[in-house]
């Protein structure tokens, strides 16, 4: 599903670059990404996605090297392939829970809304406990609310590559393992493959491996 060689990413600001030699992950594997903060591991996502280039080296992601495709090509291919919960869930603040998880649908003409999946979308939502929070803007919800927003967002296309980063961190414990669950089944409905940046450790047992940033070569100037 993810295939890295010889990854090299700099912000042309300068200040910090990322090499990563070599990154397998096979379709299907649920594999963590662990690291100290500022290692790189929400880069890593947002190459993965495509929403930020390798300045040299290859990256293939579902058979395709992003880096070949045009910005059009390469935001289809994110939305009707990736699902991704950003750390600061990226909502769009005018737009209710509802329409926030139906986004997808909005931005692409390649995805059909459609009646199954507007109930696919009201089920994600009663699985997190957002049934009575549908009809809110983000600006009237929680942390860990907007979290469980666009975790259902990221689900509801069903997406082959699941990218999560830190999903579970603004979560109290219960509702912690309540989102994993979800994650981890939604992955094995659909064959999905879960990368997730994690700083809780005590989630680790639960994947099926680890990549630790600490291997990376990262420099911070
Ligand atoms: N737009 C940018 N321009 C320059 N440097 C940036 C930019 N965005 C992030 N960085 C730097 O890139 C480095 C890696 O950031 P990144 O967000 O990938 O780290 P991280 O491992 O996900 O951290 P955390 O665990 O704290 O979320 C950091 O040193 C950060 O300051």
């Amino acid at each position: 599903m993810i295939r890295a060689e010889h990854l090299h990413f700099a912000h042309p600001g300068g200040g910090f670059r990322l090499e990563i030699p070599h990154l397998n992950v096979e379709a299907g594997e649920r594999v963590a990404v662990v690291g100290p903060s500022g290692t790189g591991k929400t880069t890593l996502l947002n190459l993965v996605a495509g929403i930020l280039l390798p300045g040299r080296g290859r990256l293939v992601v579902h058979d395709t090297e992003l880096a070949r495709l045009s910005d059009a090509r390469r935001r289809a291919f994110r939305i009707n392939t990736i699902g991704f919960i950003f750390q600061n869930f990226e909502l769009v603040d005018y737009l209710t829970a509802a329409e926030n998880i139906l986004y997808p649908y909005r931005i692409t003409d390649s995805l059909q809304l459609d009646r199954a999946v507007r109930s696919r979308a009201e089920e994600l939502a009663a699985a997190v406990g957002l049934s009575d929070k549908l009809g809110r803007k983000p600006s009237a919800l929680s942390q860990g609310e907007k979290q469980r927003v666009a975790i259902c967002r990221a689900l509801v296309t069903r997406p082959a590559l699941l990218l999560a980063d830190e999903a579970t961190g603004n979560l109290d414990p219960d509702n912690k393992e309540l989102i994993l669950d979800l994650l981890f089944a939604q992955a094995a409905a659909e064959g999905a493959t879960l990368l997730a940046v994690t700083h809780d450790h005590a989630l680790l047992p639960r994947f099926d491996r680890v990549v630790d940033f600490a291997a990376f070569r990262t420099r911070a100037a």
